[in-house]
């Protein structure tokens, strides 16, 4: 489609019974959400899509789609550049370039209680144009486009043929085999793994080397009062 306000919104609209998996993109959101409430800037040019997914079982299962889309992410971009060392993941579901924030990744959900109907999985990428840096969160990432950092020019349409391809291959691989494959692949493209990293809420700050993403998907750092696990943060390098 042409605009709409965020394609993670018309994902909910149509999440009916009968509906999906289908892909939704958009050339242009007028209410792009990102991560913690906070504005995604999309100017132009760039890649905004959801993909509506029937989905059954625990909530905390189906998050672990979070890593089954970024590694679908990072593998859809390096089958557009031909660059593999480029690109790393930044927990819990980003994508970096050359350590720049090139993509996001947000969940959404339906469904009654612990028990999920659909997920909805948004997917944004600075593949033109990166947003400026007083249009983001002070402290964060500096965001880069795939243009600006690398010279590739790749239309949203073909973006998405690459990138449905690859979600579908990994979504086989999480259905068929369970998360411990996928974790794998995900901690070997891992930004700042064995590093010392910042994990913020909005209650607490925890300082630690980052050890590990563990069976659950939760972020695991050594601190000086020992070993902490940690389900959801913004993490700051
Ligand atoms: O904060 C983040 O890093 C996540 C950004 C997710 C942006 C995408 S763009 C397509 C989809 N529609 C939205 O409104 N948000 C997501």
């Amino acid at each position: 489609m042409h605009s709409v306000d965020s394609t993670l919104s018309e994902a909910a609209r149509m999440a009916t019974d009968a509906a999906g998996p289908i892909w939704i993109m958009a050339e242009v959101q007028t209410a792009a959400r990102g991560r913690r409430g906070r504005p995604w800037v999309m100017p132009e040019g760039n890649f905004a899509a959801t993909l509506l997914l029937p989905v059954s079982g625990a909530a905390g299962d189906a998050a672990l789609r979070s890593f089954v889309a970024s590694l679908a992410l990072r593998e859809a971009l390096v089958a557009a550049t031909g660059r593999s060392d480029d690109f790393s993941l930044k927990w819990p579901n980003d994508v970096l370039l050359r350590g720049g924030k090139l993509a996001g990744i947000l969940l959404e959900s339906t469904g009654q209680g612990p028990q999920l109907r659909h997920l909805a999985i948004g997917i944004g990428v600075n593949l033109a144009t990166a947003p400026a840096v007083a249009d983001v969160e002070a402290g964060a990432v500096r965001p880069v486009s795939l243009k600006g950092e690398l010279g590739t020019t790749i239309t949203p349409e073909d973006f998405l043929d690459l990138l449905a391809a690859a979600y579908a291959r990994f979504e086989d691989q999480f259905s068929t085999y369970g998360f411990a494959p996928i974790r794998a692949a995900w901690m070997s493209h891992a930004a700042r793994l064995g590093e010392v990293i910042t994990a913020r809420t909005t209650r607490d700050e925890t300082t630690g080397t980052f050890v590990e993403v563990d069976g659950a998907g939760n972020l695991v750092l050594d601190t000086s009062k020992g070993r902490v696990t940690i389900a959801a943060a913004d993490v700051y390098f």
